[in-house]
């Protein structure tokens, strides 16, 4: 399958079909499987709902949408999209280690040895190994937002939908994790929507940036980052052509806000 996502004419508010006031209009975009797409835009251009229509939490109003050759509903029921968003929410009551096997069923019988083992190696990747008894509250934000990333990982979604997930955190934790996105990307080939207001976030994490205008939402620019970059999507945040990439990144945001 070449594409992840085939959105066409894409149209999508909220509210009655009648009274809907759109959010996005006329959208067309296509994600290549396996890329990293980053997504900026301002303040309620409508990101989150475009990773909502995806992630089959709101119906277009009009238009078409396929997500991983099948209709979002069709997906969602696959277990084929994971999501990560700012403050994501563990249960408090559950330790680390049940938080990032709920979604296949904690507490049940049938939980299989793989995904016992597959909870393990992911704690283990996060770096979260030591931790797996502890409760949320003993956990620090970051360490709380890596628990959310495993636990979107293990049902192995082809896509994964990331909605400002480490907004909250300081620039050292974000770099960090940043970079372990990165190789856990490179690792499994899942396609990843990431939505930031971070210009140079979007920028290094992405194969490719678009920038989206509001009233109502469109794509303003996109970006190829490749051929900013070295192979495999990698490159320094102080290289001058990343740095000439988020400049004229930071022109489109400037000019859609
Ligand atoms: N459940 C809802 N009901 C009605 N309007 C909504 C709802 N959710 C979002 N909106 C509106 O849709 C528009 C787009 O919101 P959305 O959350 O997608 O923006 P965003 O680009 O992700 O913003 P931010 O960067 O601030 O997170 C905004 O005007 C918002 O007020």
């Amino acid at each position: 399958m070449a594409n992840a996502i085939e959105a066409n004419k894409l149209d999508v508010g909220y509210g009655g079909r009648q009274t809907a006031v759109k959010v996005l209009s006329g959208l067309d975009l296509t994600v290549a499987a396996g890329s990293f797409l980053s997504i900026l835009g301002p303040s309620g251009c409508g990101k989150s709902t475009l990773l909502r229509v995806v992630a089959d939490l709101l119906d277009p109003l009009g238009g078409t949408i396929s997500v991983l050759g099948a209709t979002p509903h069709a997906v969602r029921s696959r277990r084929d999209v994971g999501f990560v968003f700012q403050d994501s929410t563990l249960l408090p009551w559950r330790t680390v280690r049940d938080n990032v096997r709920l979604p296949l069923g904690v507490g049940q019988r049938s939980l299989t040895r793989k995904i016992e083992d597959r909870s393990v190696e992911l704690l283990e990747l996060m770096g979260l190994s030591g931790l797996g008894e502890r409760l949320p509250h003993q956990l620090s934000g970051g360490q709380r937002q890596r628990v959310a990333i495993a636990r979107a990982l293990l049902s192995e979604p082809k896509l994964l939908l990331m909605d400002e997930p480490f907004g909250a955190l300081d620039e050292i934790t974000r770099d960090r994790l940043n970079d372990e996105l990165l190789s856990l990307w490179r690792r499994t080939g899942t396609t990843i929507l990431f939505v930031t207001h971070s210009i140079a976030e979007a920028a290094y994490l992405g194969e490719r940036v678009i920038v989206l205008a509001a009233n109502p939402g469109r794509v303003v620019k996109d970006l190829d980052m490749r051929p900013f970059k070295r192979e495999g999507n990698r490159c320094s945040r102080e290289d001058p052509a990343i740095v000439a990439a988020m400049a004229e990144l930071r022109t489109a945001l400037e000019r859609a806000s």
